[in-house]
């Protein structure tokens, strides 16, 4: 699959810009502060309906302006489809596929199938288990659109036990009440836990290759599946937990405090991993979803590496670039050095100035 073309209108930096896209490697270059972001960014929006950066939609849209739109054309299957985002500073945002506006955000899921790299991917090892459960909670909905279904009734039970039990000490019908949520939980829960723990067996045999190779043959890594419960406890532990909760105004046992553990040869490298052992890591993390994703839907995603390549050795950028045949690619960096120059077969160059596309593809076709 890849995308053919991107319409942007009144989004953050940029007024109005058309773009056509190379199905092969597109290479978005510029100073700093132009734009570059923001065109990929509009990109996984129009796939996942959300910024990469956590931006709410309302920063989305230029600065002064009502409204934005992203419109992005794309081919799968050898089918032209497309999708339009409106937003808006008031009130919701629309998304419409082939012009039929959604009424549910996981009829979007899984018809793009994106992966964003950008530096702060670097960090998903020695960050905190919040931004791994991101990580998984995003692969997974691009790959199970149902696993979001799943995912957002969790979270939404979740938030209403939290606030009885932050706020409704006196009720009398509250352990009647927590039953009910409890069921819920667990009932969501479950299916959370059983999925994640599917990911992880399908992700770590791939995983495990890509990391032996990037180390030259010389680290085994291994990545671990931490449950806060199994399956089999959960609603015991829950219901063991529910003193403490109500003391504490929050749930304290679920899959939200589901974390992943990385070892290499044996050693925990989230907490006693040098810095390139956690880079490394991460680099054979995100080729192994390219992986996983071709092996399970059938057809690449698309890849969106965002000022990534500049962080990593020649050694690794060597590699990540023979990840990229047949892998629609956009690259932003701010200069293309000779490496890269000698290590990509043919790619398309845009130049992003001041909000401005200047496509100067054609002088660097091979
Ligand atoms: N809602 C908005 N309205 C107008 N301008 C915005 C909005 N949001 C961000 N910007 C501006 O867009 C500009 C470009 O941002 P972007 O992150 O795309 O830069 P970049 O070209 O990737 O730069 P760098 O190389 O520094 O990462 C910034 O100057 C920023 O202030």
């Amino acid at each position: 699959m890849y995308i053919r073309h991107l319409e942007l209108n009144n989004y953050r930096n940029y007024q109005e810009a058309a773009i056509d896209f190379d199905p092969g490697i597109n290479i978005i270059y510029g100073d700093n502060a132009q734009g570059k972001t923001n065109l990929i960014e509009a990109i996984y929006l129009c796939a996942t309906s959300k910024s990469h950066r956590l931006s709410k939609d309302k920063e989305l849209i230029r600065i002064n302006e009502k409204d934005a739109h992203v419109y992005m054309v794309f081919e799968k299957n050898d089918i032209i489809e497309t999708v339009d985002v409106h937003l808006k500073k008031i009130g919701k945002k629309n998304i419409a596929i082939n012009k039929n506006p959604i009424k549910k955000l996981n009829e979007l899921f899984g018809l793009i199938n994106i992966i964003m790299f950008s530096p702060e991917d670097l960090g998903l090892i020695k960050n905190g288990p919040k931004d791994r459960r991101r990580f998984i909670d995003l692969e997974l909905s691009q790959l199970k659109p149902l696993y979001m279904y799943y995912l957002s009734h969790y979270h939404k039970v979740l938030k209403q036990r939290n606030q009885l039990l932050k706020n409704n000490h006196n009720r009398l019908d509250m352990q009647s009440l927590l039953d009910v949520w409890d069921d819920q939980l667990v009932k969501y829960g479950t299916t959370i836990i059983e999925m994640r723990k599917n990911f992880i067996e399908d992700l770590k045999p791939i995983l495990y290759e890509k990391h032996l190779h990037l180390s030259g043959k010389k680290e085994t890594l291994d990545m671990v599946y931490e449950n806060d419960v199994d399956v089999e406890d959960y609603k015991v532990k829950l219901a063991a937990a529910r003193t403490g909760d109500l003391k504490k105004g929050t749930t304290t046992v679920g899959p939200h405090r589901d974390d992943i553990r990385f070892d290499i040869n044996k050693i925990d490298i989230r907490i006693y991993g040098s810095q390139g052992q956690q880079r490394t890591a991460a680099l054979a993390l995100k080729l192994s979803e390219i992986e996983l994703i071709k092996k399970q839907v059938n057809h690449a995603p698309i890849l969106l590496l965002d000022d990534v390549l500049s962080e990593l050795d020649h050694q690794r950028q060597h590699y990540l670039i023979e990840h990229l045949k047949d892998i629609q690619t956009f690259i932003t960096c701010t200069g293309i050095d000779d490496f890269i120059k000698k290590e990509l077969n043919g790619y398309q160059l845009y130049q992003i100035k001041d909000a401005k596309v200047i496509n100067e593809s054609d002088l660097h076709k091979c």
